[in-house]
């Protein structure tokens, strides 16, 4: 990238610098033609009279943006506008620096396809128009002088291009970002560096006129920046949702804020992450055993399957599952499931049915619906699914960190009183009281590690539950999956939604509490707040 302050102008006299540049490629063909137009039209004692002195670009030059130029050779355009002094060479630096970073067979194309000018090929543009524009000012302002300033800009502006391939967070994202243990690290970025850096050199003074094209100017290189972060950002988010395993997950995310939130400070994970002080009964464990079915025969038995919990008041088992009666190749949770609170126990590779082709073993399987992480507006971002989803059927598991309790009451406290987004959920399961709860219990925190279904936002009428699920291993009481089935036939690309407050007393309460962060899912049963303030992480509990 050329350092425009320090490099002498020796090798680039103006004719070998733009033909040099020509050959890299690096001056999209409307430049080029605005060149030769001005050429044709402005002899240099011309190009006062002719170009609108409003800085608007002239007619003729916008039809030739359009038209093949014919009657000018470029090199000998430019030669000529050059000896008049009329293209700086700071407006040539500046025009190969954006052309560096938008490549110019881009650029071409959307002035080709569009027949309009795009803004990344209006700097150069309107930097040789309006430039040109200032001459009837020369007594003013020699053009030497103003060549000078811009000189200064483009430097400044090329810095800034330098420096930073294109962070344009703002200080609210920094925020975010710095809090975060896997960012990308960014230096801020005072986004008005250039203009409040920028001053012409002593003695010069800024016409009107310049200092409208040096506003211009800084608002193209911002507006390139942006764009260049934002698809940057794009990359890195579809990247990291390219390693989720299962079926697509996509983002459809056009805020800036989102994006940058989402890509840089979050990872996606395929299974949970331990953290520190997590204790865990092995999978391998003596006491895990399986259930006596026997595959060869009727496969797994619930009447005598050992995996399926029992009901309290019988001696009955609890079967979890069905075949799904709108899709027979689908195994789905029971209505009458869904409707109670209790864990399921899946088997595994240890049974007798030998799991894997058990109707018991559906978590196990995986997702098998694609998902689209979307932006809802007022309620940040959400997640739904382009596919149909059938009553009980099972979606996805909600992943995290998984974090001992004090761990969890320590990050809970640094967001305390404010209406920050909470991830935690509480694997409350099993706990049969305080103390127990101090000494066993985990809780999975979404923040900054997850699955799509940390998206999930809450509905007072959802269409989604979390059901707690064991699968590989039955024994450790206090560690087991949160799965998300549907609670109902859910239509393509409709949001998903789950009550937070669930297991929970569920009535409206008397009095929103006003600490509480207020609940946006615009159900006619809405209940005003996601929880009450005290208590902002989700449990399982039934
Ligand atoms: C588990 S996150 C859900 C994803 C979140 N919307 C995001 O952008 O990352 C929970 C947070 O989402 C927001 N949220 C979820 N449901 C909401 C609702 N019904 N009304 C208002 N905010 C909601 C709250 O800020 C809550 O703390």
């Amino acid at each position: 990238m050329p350092d425009v302050s320090n490099e002498p102008a020796t090798h680039n006299s103006p004719e070998t610098a733009l033909s040099e540049t020509n050959q890299a490629g690096l001056i999209p063909e409307t430049v080029e033609s605005l060149i030769q137009e001005l050429a044709t039209h402005n002899s240099p004692e011309n190009a006062p009279r002719e170009i609108n002195p409003a800085g608007s670009i002239p007619e003729t030059a916008e039809r030739h943006i359009r038209e093949p130029a014919t009657h000018t050779s470029p090199k000998a355009a430019r030669s000529e506008i050059n000896q008049a002094g009329l293209i700086p060479e700071a407006v040539e630096s500046l025009t190969q620096e954006l052309a560096t970073h938008n490549s110019p067979g881009h650029a071409r194309s959307g002035i080709n396809q569009a027949g309009s000018i795009p803004e990344t090929a209006e700097t150069p543009l309107q930097a040789t128009d309006r430039v040109v524009g200032l001459v009837p000012d020369q007594s003013e302002l020699p053009a030497a002088k103003s060549a000078d300033c811009i000189h200064n800009l483009a430097r400044l502006l090329t810095d800034r291009l330098q420096q930073n391939h294109g962070c344009c967070h703002t200080t609210e994202d920094d925020e975010v970002i710095a809090k975060g243990t896997h960012p990308i690290a960014r230096d801020p970025i005072d986004r008005h560096s250039v203009a409040s850096s920028f001053s012409p050199p002593f003695g010069y003074h800024l016409t009107p006129k310049l200092e409208s094209l040096l506003t211009q100017l800084k608002h193209v290189v911002d507006g390139t920046l942006e764009r260049n972060h934002l698809t940057k950002l794009r990359h890195t988010l579809n990247e990291k949702l390219s390693r989720i395993a299962g079926p697509a997950v996509t983002a459809n995310i056009d805020c800036p804020k989102l994006l940058a939130r989402l890509a840089d400070n979050f990872e996606f994970v395929n299974s949970y992450e331990y953290g520190a002080g997590v204790e865990r009964i092995p999978d391998d464990s003596e006491f895990n055993i399986g259930c006596p079915c026997n595959a060869n025969e009727n496969g797994c038995d619930p009447s005598i399957c050992d995996c399926l919990s029992i009901e309290e008041d019988s001696d009955d088992r609890i079967v979890p599952y069905q075949i799904c009666e709108s899709n027979p190749k689908l195994i789905v949770a029971k209505k009458d499931f869904l409707r109670r609170k209790a864990i399921i126990y899946e088997c595994n590779s240890r049974c007798g049915c030998s799991g894997d082709r058990c109707w018991n073993h559906v978590v196990q399987q995986g997702r098998s619906v694609r998902l689209e992480i979307f932006d809802t507006g007022p309620r940040g971002l959400g997640l739904r699914s382009p596919d149909f989803l059938h009553r009980g059927q099972y979606i996805d598991l909600y992943l995290g960190e998984v974090i001992i309790k004090a761990e969890a009451e320590e990050r809970e406290n640094l967001t305390d009183g404010s209406h920050t987004q909470s991830y935690l959920f509480s694997l409350d399961w099993n706990v049969k009281d305080d103390e127990d709860e101090d000494r066993n219990m985990k809780v999975v925190d979404g923040r900054k590690f997850g699955s799509a279904t940390r998206f999930i936002n809450h509905s007072c009428n959802p269409n989604c539950k979390i059901v707690p699920v064991s699968t590989t291993n039955h024994v450790d009481e206090y560690l087991y999956n949160l799965a998300f089935f549907a609670i109902r036939d859910i239509a393509p690309g409709t949001e998903l939604t789950f009550d937070y407050t669930q297991g929970d007393e569920q009535t409206t309460p008397a009095e929103v509490d006003p600490d509480a962060v207020p609940c946006l899912c615009g159900e006619a049963n809405c209940r005003g707040q996601l929880w009450p303030n005290k208590r902002k992480g989700q449990g399982s509990r039934p």
